[in-house]
């Protein structure tokens, strides 16, 4: 759904000479299904209206949901286009010299494109949400406002069947029952209906957390059953087909981790494909995906201008390396190398690679590896970095190398244990990850002459630790800040999306040359 654009007064500490625009796209709060214990078809999906084009007003902002203060998932009900921390942020940016800080509100209501829901409660009365602050009771959320009105219509679906089913809840203290938690995750890529309308067209990617080791288990036929009467009631053959594919996840575990390791694809296409920042992006429900799709894409598109055509990019923290190959389809780079942690998200980075056009000239590769581990090597040879670390900030060991940049001249910038490491391996980080990296193209990049990086890119989800880790990035004078922009990706709670412009060097060269120009007598 289009949204309205319109720039906002600044929050009163912020209103200076500074200037920093909050572009607020606002929308009136979603009206969800209707919950009536009468037997599907799931209810036709409502959107919110069209947006309005009149700047927004703090009253129109505002949650309006009545699960507020019992879930703990919003932390604030008003002004939802302006988080409380922006203020902090403004004020943060403008005390290091960076006066243009723009703020983009995104979609206010019905953003959640992906929630991971913990189930409790009986079969006969399943509750399906978040727990309570503090607390391990799960407080059912059937009309929450942040969810994308299929998901909310897809859990009132799986209710249903678990009634039906007479599916047994997990209960933790006795470690028993069938069901623990549930993953669903939308896809608004769909083709074949007009732009306008594939977000409230969204598709659902369900996946059931089984309480058992793996399918050999008795339960298995009851999950199978409700994996089945979620597909019939929900699949294509209804009226409103809202459910993409059902999969299962089997954790026996007693701790606190969500999925187990064992996944199993039980209905519809295997294959999920969303499509941001410029590509068709395929995402298997064990790896990571952001949760607002849309705020995500704005982000991309933004980060893209600040990447030079056929520069060379690493992507740290990459996951399955949507962001790389966004910049590898956009900005045609030499080369694009992900790296990232975990393995779950090999097989997605593959599938998106595969719908990459074909005339893409660009060295494109993806290494199983941990960024803190020799940070030096993968940031060597690359024009632009891009680091999207975990809410606990960047590894000290990459904020390290990346502060020792400083001190390296390009024609110095190994040092002798690397120097001696590429002369004997040529690039260890192929070496090192041999049997876990994916090389794309054929014609691995050599570089011969490595670059030092000139840009940092930094996506932060994370605001405390983005703040320490850019004042140390700052201090050691090996970069300083261009730009920065803001992203409401979690409207209602206390947490921005930075995406941050570091240039490297101190930047002071810049300023006393541009002031020496001003001063010079005509
Ligand atoms: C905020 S997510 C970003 C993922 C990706 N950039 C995206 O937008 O889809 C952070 C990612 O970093 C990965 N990660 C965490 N620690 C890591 C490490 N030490 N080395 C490499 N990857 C790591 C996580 O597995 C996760 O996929």
């Amino acid at each position: 759904m289009a949204a309205a654009i319109s720039l906002l007064s600044l929050p009163p500490r912020a209103s200076s000479s500074f200037f920093t625009s909050v572009t607020c796209r606002t929308t009136s709060p979603s009206i969800t299904p209707n919950l009536s214990p009468s037997p599907p078809p799931p209810q036709p999906l409502l959107l919110p209206p069209e947006p309005k084009t009149n700047p927004v007003s703090s009253s129109s902002c505002s949650l309006h949901c009545r699960h507020f203060q019992s879930c703990s998932g919003c932390t604030h009900e008003h002004n939802l286009h302006q988080p409380p921390i922006l203020n902090e942020a403004v004020e943060f940016f403008r005390n290091i010299g960076v006066s243009n800080f723009t703020f983009d509100s995104c979609r206010l209501w019905g953003w959640r494109c992906r929630a991971k829901l913990a189930v409790r409660g009986s079969a006969m009365e399943p509750l399906i949400g978040l727990y309570e602050e503090g607390t391990h009771n799960v407080v059912d959320i059937p009309e929450c406002k942040a969810h994308h009105p299929s998901i909310t219509a897809a859990v009132d679906l799986l209710k249903q069947a678990m009634v039906e089913l007479n599916i047994e809840p997990y209960d933790e203290d006795k470690r028993t029952g069938e069901l623990r938690y549930v993953q669903m995750a939308v896809t608004t890529y769909n083709t074949s209906l007009p732009a306008t309308e594939r977000y409230k067209n969204g598709k659902v990617q369900v996946a059931l957390v089984w309480n058992s080791r793996n399918e050999n288990s008795p339960s298995f036929e009851k999950l199978n059953a409700l994996a089945k009467c979620i597909w019939i009631k929900g699949g294509p053959k209804r009226e409103v087909h809202l459910i993409h594919s059902v999969w299962a996840n089997f954790q026996t575990s007693t701790n606190n981790i969500i999925f187990g390791n064992r996944w199993r694809h039980l209905f519809g296409e295997r294959d999920f494909w969303e499509h941001v920042g410029g590509i068709d992006v395929s995402m298997v429900p064990s790896s990571f995906g952001q949760a607002n799709t849309r705020a995500f894409d704005s982000l991309l598109h933004k980060l893209q201008k600040y990447v030079p055509y056929g520069a060379s990019v690493v992507d740290l923290y990459a996951g399955a390396g949507v962001i790389g190959l966004s910049l590898a389809a956009t900005r045609k780079c030499r080369s694009v190398k992900c790296v990232e942690v975990n393995k779950e998200a090999k097989l997605s980075f593959e599938k998106t690679v595969s719908r990459l056009p074909a005339t893409l000239d660009s060295s494109i590769s993806w290494h199983l590896a941990d960024t803190s581990k020799e940070p030096l090597s993968w940031l060597m040879g690359s024009d632009v970095v891009v680091v999207d670390p975990p809410r606990k900030g960047l590894d000290p060991s990459l904020l390290n190398a990346l502060q020792s940049l400083s001190s390296m001249k390009l024609k110095d910038n190994l040092g002798e244990s690397t120097k001696r490491k590429i002369r004997t391996e040529k690039r260890p980080w192929i070496l090192r990850e041999r049997d876990t990296s994916v090389q794309i193209n054929s014609q691995m990049e050599q570089d011969t002459s490595p670059s030092l990086p000139q840009t940092l890119l930094y996506i932060s989800c994370g605001w405390d630790s983005f703040k320490e880790d850019c004042m140390s990035l700052l201090s050691s004078k090996a970069w300083h800040l261009d730009k920065a922009h803001g992203f409401n990706f979690f409207p209602g709670t206390h947490s921005i999306e930075i995406l941050a412009v570091f240039r490297r060097g101190s930047g002071v060269n810049i300023k006393r040359k541009k002031s020496g120009k001003k001063r010079r007598p005509t």
